[in-house]
């Protein structure tokens, strides 16, 4: 079992990963101080494959389980499932003391994560992803959020998790567009912060994409510590924290304007980073043999890179208004400077953005 541990003062909290650490789930908790019940939140094809181990695990160590269904889509991420789910935590009776703990990928737990920061003003919450997205990301750093009409993740809270447990072994039964949504945040982190970590993924993502349990698990581990060093210096994203992302002012724009479900949010986010490594190279901040390895590694790993024909460039461009960076009506661009460093770019002026957009589409080069 690999241990990252994030560093946030009284916050702090441990990841733990490798094969089967579902099963210690109850034997972890207990080291907590949380109360004898949880509201155990996940989805029906999870709960399927995992809800009996995590619930047996966390009975072993005298913790009654409530289980909690949500349907699975980015379209429950939403405030009248956390009300359905603060219903189902008063009517078991949990106290300020009992965990939520969201079993399953990223729209279970920045839902279940929204829960947990606001019922009664907060609840423990532990996190145990079974998703690639969800170990490599979603699952650490504690932003929780449910979508609202006028955007992705708009409503939300920092809030951290206790523990985070990324059993490896449920990789096992994710289907290839699961895999590949995770991986273009894990080549996000190459891209942002360690450049030799994009390099290894250059000479390994066979190993990856046939869901090799070592080339897992050094994924999941380089991964987060990389978000974890971004995490500790910006927890609630004043400055720096915005590097994480990379890819996600156009990424969230295409996401919502395609319909939730068309693209992943990984397969969005690759698109937002092929059109931020153009934009990148227009500014003169890239070199192009950079943009060509980025766009390669997100090509091999099956990831989209062009905008899709029926989204016009005005659409991404109104969408992106709305996105959490936008400051004073301007556009804050995370830009890759080099493999292994991103910059901001606040006030970014329209023009070179759209011609971005515009290369990055089937049949413009
Ligand atoms: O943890 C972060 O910070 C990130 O930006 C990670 C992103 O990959 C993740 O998708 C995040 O939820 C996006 O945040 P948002 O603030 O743009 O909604
Ligand atoms: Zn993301």
């Amino acid at each position: 079992m690999r241990d990252v541990q994030i560093n946030l003062g009284n916050r702090s909290y441990s990841i733990f990963i490798g094969q089967g650490v579902l099963d210690a789930a109850g034997t972890l908790l207990t080291g907590l101080p949380t109360g004898r019940k949880a509201l155990l939140v996940t989805n029906p094809t999870v709960a399927r494959l995992y809800a009996d181990r995590v619930t047996a695990a966390l009975t072993r160590a005298g913790i009654d389980v409530v289980r909690a269904l949500i349907p699975d889509g980015e379209q429950y991420k939403a405030l009248q499932s956390a009300e359905m789910l603060y219903d189902r935590a008063f009517a078991a009776g949990l106290d300020r003391g009992c965990p939520v703990v969201a079993l399953g990928g990223g729209v279970v737990g920045d839902l279940a994560g929204f829960v947990a920061a606001t019922y009664m003003r907060g609840v423990p919450f532990v996190q145990i992803p079974t998703t690639l997205l969800a170990q490599v990301d979603s699952s650490v750093g504690g932003k929780v959020a449910v979508n609202h009409p006028r955007g992705k993740n708009i409503i939300g809270a920092f809030y951290q998790p206790v523990l985070v447990l990324s059993d490896t072994g449920t990789l096992r039964t994710l289907g290839a567009g699961e895999v590949r949504s995770g991986l273009a945040e894990v080549i996000k982190y190459g891209i942002i912060k360690d450049a030799a970590f994009f390099t290894w993924l250059e000479n390994n993502l066979d190993h990856v994409l046939a869901l090799e349990p070592a080339a897992l698990a050094h994924v999941i581990e380089q991964s987060c510590l990389s978000k974890a060093r971004v995490v500790e210096e910006d927890e609630t994203e004043q400055g720096q924290r915005a590097i994480l992302n990379l890819g996600h002012t156009v990424g969230h724009a295409i996401e919502a304007l395609a319909g939730y479900g068309r693209y992943s949010h990984g397969e969005a986010v690759a698109i937002g980073t092929a059109v931020a490594a153009r934009l990148a190279v227009d500014l003169g901040l890239l070199q192009e043999n950079e943009e060509h390895r980025i766009r390669n590694l997100l090509a091999r790993a099956g990831l989209p890179l062009e905008v899709p024909g029926d989204i016009s460039t005005d659409a991404v461009m109104a969408a992106m208004y709305g996105d959490k960076k936008t400051r004073a009506g301007q556009i804050t661009f995370i830009l890759p400077a080099a493999i292994g460093r991103a910059v901001i770019r606040p006030g970014m002026a329209e023009e070179p953005i759209a011609r971005a957009i515009d290369n990055c589409r089937a049949g413009s080069d």
